[in-house]
């Protein structure tokens, strides 16, 4: 198991899975990439998203997952260029990254490699194009999960509190330390992606992917990103956020850790100790 910054002194990572290999004649077989977008009530910033995630080089899909807005995102999503599912209530972001990956895989073609899957948040408005950098990584076989690493957010309001606990779980279960463990900006191959679901619930799905992957041999590397979001700040409203990104979290290392432990027990039960 091994998750590295991608600018670390580390030799360089290989990923688990090997990448297509090349045509005759040597060219590459053109990989293509969708960008998958849950949203929920982004209708101020999911048109500069949509725009700027289809100037990201190899994207040809831009996918919008509406999960069950009261807004108007998913018209203003599809006046942007994006195509758009709607969930007719609301799911949780998780739920919303299968639905987006479900859809991909429809309009994946037999005779090419499945698409790579590139995760972002609706808020990013024209910084989404600097998620670019998370695609080679990928691509080149480096690794099979890159996830972006943003610089400091002015206005964000948090203590570290469900980051840290994040961070730590992770460390416990994969001995990888990430640095933002919560970054919902990935790009993923299809193999890594379903060998990861079903995914864990709401806001626990960054740890769940994470832990998961790692425990199974893919290879992660974090990525700096120059993004903007919509941070969540000190008030009330930031703090309820936080305490259900911190059940979500909760949640999903404790799924983990009981089947690590069945795991474990089963495996000494076989080996009749
Ligand atoms: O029920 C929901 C809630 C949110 N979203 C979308 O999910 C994305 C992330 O939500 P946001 O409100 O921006 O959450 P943050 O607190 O900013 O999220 C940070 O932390 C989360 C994990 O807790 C990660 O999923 C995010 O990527 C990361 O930016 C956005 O596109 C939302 O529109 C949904 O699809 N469904
Ligand atoms: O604001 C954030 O970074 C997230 O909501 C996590 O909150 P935290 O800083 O309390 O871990």
């Amino acid at each position: 198991m091994s998750g590295v910054p991608a600018n670390g002194t580390h030799a360089l990572p290989v990923a688990k899975t090997p990448r297509p290999a090349p045509l005759h004649g040597g060219s590459r077989q053109k990989q293509r990439v969708a960008v998958i977008i849950p949203a929920k009530d982004e209708a101020r910033r999911i048109a500069a998203t949509v725009r700027a995630a289809k100037a990201i080089p190899h994207v040809d899909l831009v996918l919008v997952v509406d999960d069950g807005s009261e807004d108007t995102t998913q018209h203003v999503a599809r006046e942007a260029g994006a195509v758009v599912v709607r969930h007719s209530h609301n799911r949780g972001k998780a739920a919303a990254m299968e639905t987006g990956a479900a859809v991909v895989a429809m309009r994946d073609v037999a005779d090419r490699p499945p698409r790579l899957l590139l995760f972002i948040d609706g808020d990013l408005g024209e910084t989404a194009v600097n998620t670019a950098p998370l695609v080679p990584p990928v691509l080149d076989g480096l690794a099979d999960m890159s996830i972006a690493l943003l610089p400091p957010q002015p206005g964000a309001g948090g203590r570290g509190i469900v980051v840290g606990a994040a961070r730590r779980a992770i460390q416990s279960m994969t001995g990888w330390t990430p640095t933002q463990p919560l970054s919902g900006m990935r790009c993923l191959t299809r193999e890594a992606f379903e060998a990861a679901t079903p995914l864990a619930r709401g806001w626990g799905v960054e740890t769940g992917l994470t832990i998961d992957l790692l425990r199974k041999g893919y290879v992660a590397v974090e990525v700096p990103c120059d993004l903007r979001h919509r941070p969540s700040g000190s008030d009330l409203k930031g703090q309820i956020h936080r305490a259900n990104q911190y059940r979500d979290v909760q949640l999903a290392v404790g799924a983990r850790r009981v089947r690590s432990a069945l795991d474990a027990l089963g495996g000494h039960k076989h080996s009749g100790k």
